[in-house]
């Protein structure tokens, strides 16, 4: 077992080195295995994930679960945004890696944790939605070790060529997001998530946006579009959909029901569901916590042309979990007018009155933008950010407390 480059990080209190990546060639892929050593000025060795644990910035773990082309994209998009800051590739590295770096995220994309390449799936006759062609305890090592606040060499899947590429460094960030088919599968993985999300489209609409863009954008057949996502289904519902009882938030992406019998698939009818207790979230609610309510904003202070717009706010239960449900059916004809249903909305942890109209207007040209999707998946955004603050500030309250005790 080779063990090749040799990176440091001082990020925390202590001085770490990454003995990494230890490569073993297992038939068509690239298994790595990532060894902590640590060179602390003290001259101790050990688990450097354990070791540099204890320094005063932490890494706070977003999970974001989702088929592909199901818009987790345009969410990371739009959550990034809310952080402030471009988030880009790293800066020199491999052009086609996935991970997208801003001042305070770090996003990676699980499908690095493929351990089976594109020919190494079809030889063996899995998906990659298998975890059979997934890395889990690769994927657990690394994002323990990031949210520990150690840097890690990450391997890439390269989509425009099916293969494995050289890893790449990924130093602890701020906030790390874990996006793509798995990250709530592995129970050890999960644990690790200081919040997650499920984005759950119906087949209806995921068939909808597929051809949009597959056909569309990239030429696919409708005949093939279909293909594919039929071979996926099977272990889309064995592996990928049970992950949303896990989830902290799940964004349900429904058909309308404003149109009767609508197969069109263009107004869309979404559904926040909200879990309750969890720790440093608290749910949004319309007019009255805790209520039923049932609301159509639509007239003198909100323009609505066919089919209109209805929202629905309530509790209820979701996989045997307490959840708060806010749901929105239709679109908005003019987005600066979004300011009247946000000042109804509470608990949207925003920063000034108007935040998440600012946030929609800015990318009014990303898809949803003009439904419940984009002003969800902006709320859900601005939550985060409350979250992380939350978790930041009683990290660094705790030792002035435990002095006051
Ligand atoms: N909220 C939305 N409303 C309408 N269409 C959408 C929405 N979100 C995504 N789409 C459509 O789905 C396509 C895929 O979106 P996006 O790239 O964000 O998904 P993804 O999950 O990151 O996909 P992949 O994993 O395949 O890269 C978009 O090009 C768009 O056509
Ligand atoms: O489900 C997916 C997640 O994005 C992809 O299909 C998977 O990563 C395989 O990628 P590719 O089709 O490029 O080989």
């Amino acid at each position: 077992m080779a063990v090749s480059t040799v990176y440091t990080t001082q990020s925390l209190n202590s001085t770490c080195s990454i003995s990494t990546p230890a490569k073993t060639h297992l038939g068509s892929h690239q298994k790595h295995v990532v060894l902590f050593r640590r060179t602390s000025k003290r001259g101790s060795s050990g688990s450097c994930a354990i070791k540099c644990s204890a320094g005063d910035s932490q890494t706070v773990v977003i999970g974001l679960a989702a088929d592909s082309g199901c818009g987790k994209s345009t969410f990371m998009r739009r959550l990034t945004s809310v952080f402030g800051g471009a988030a880009e590739p790293p800066k020199g590295g491999n052009p086609d890696s996935n991970t997208l770096i801003s001042d305070m995220t770090t996003v990676i994309c699980l499908d690095d944790y493929h351990s089976l390449d594109r020919t190494g799936r079809k030889e063996k006759g899995v998906t990659a939605l298998d975890p059979r062609a997934n890395d889990f305890d690769l994927m657990y090592d690394q994002v323990k070790a990031l949210k520990s606040g150690v840097a890690v060499d990450k391997p890439i899947y390269n989509h425009v060529t099916g293969l494995l590429d050289p890893p790449e460094l990924i130093k602890p960030p701020k906030i790390l997001v874990i996006e793509g088919l798995h990250p709530m599968f592995d129970e050890r993985v999960r644990d690790l998530l200081d919040f997650s999300i499920y984005l759950d489209i119906s087949n209806e609409v995921k068939f909808a946006w597929k051809i949009q863009r597959d056909m569309a954008e990239r030429g696919h057949s409708l005949e093939s579009i279909k293909a594919s996502i039929e071979a996926r289904k099977p272990d889309f519902d064995a592996y990928i959909d049970p992950q949303k009882k896990y989830a902290d938030a799940v964004i349900e992406v429904l058909p309308t029901q404003l149109i009767p019998d609508d197969n069109e698939g263009k107004v869309l009818r979404v559904r926040l569901i909200m879990k309750e207790g969890v720790k440093h979230f608290s749910p949004v609610y319309l007019f009255d916590e805790g209520s039923t309510i049932s609301w159509i904003p639509c007239g003198r202070k909100l323009t609505c042309s066919y089919p209109g717009i209805k929202f629905h706010y309530g509790p209820d239960t979701y996989f045997g979990n307490e959840v708060s449900i806010l749901e929105m059916d239709g679109q908005f004809d003019r987005l600066d007018e979004l300011i009247y249903v946000e000042s109804h909305l509470s608990n949207i942890s925003t920063k000034f009155y108007g935040e998440v109209t600012q946030q929609m207007l800015k990318h009014a040209d990303f898809p949803g933008s003009n439904n419940g999707t984009g002003l969800f998946q902006t709320i859900v955004g601005l939550k985060i950010r409350d979250l992380y603050e939350q978790i930041t500030s009683s990290k660094t309250a705790a030792p002035l407390e435990a002095t006051k005790a």
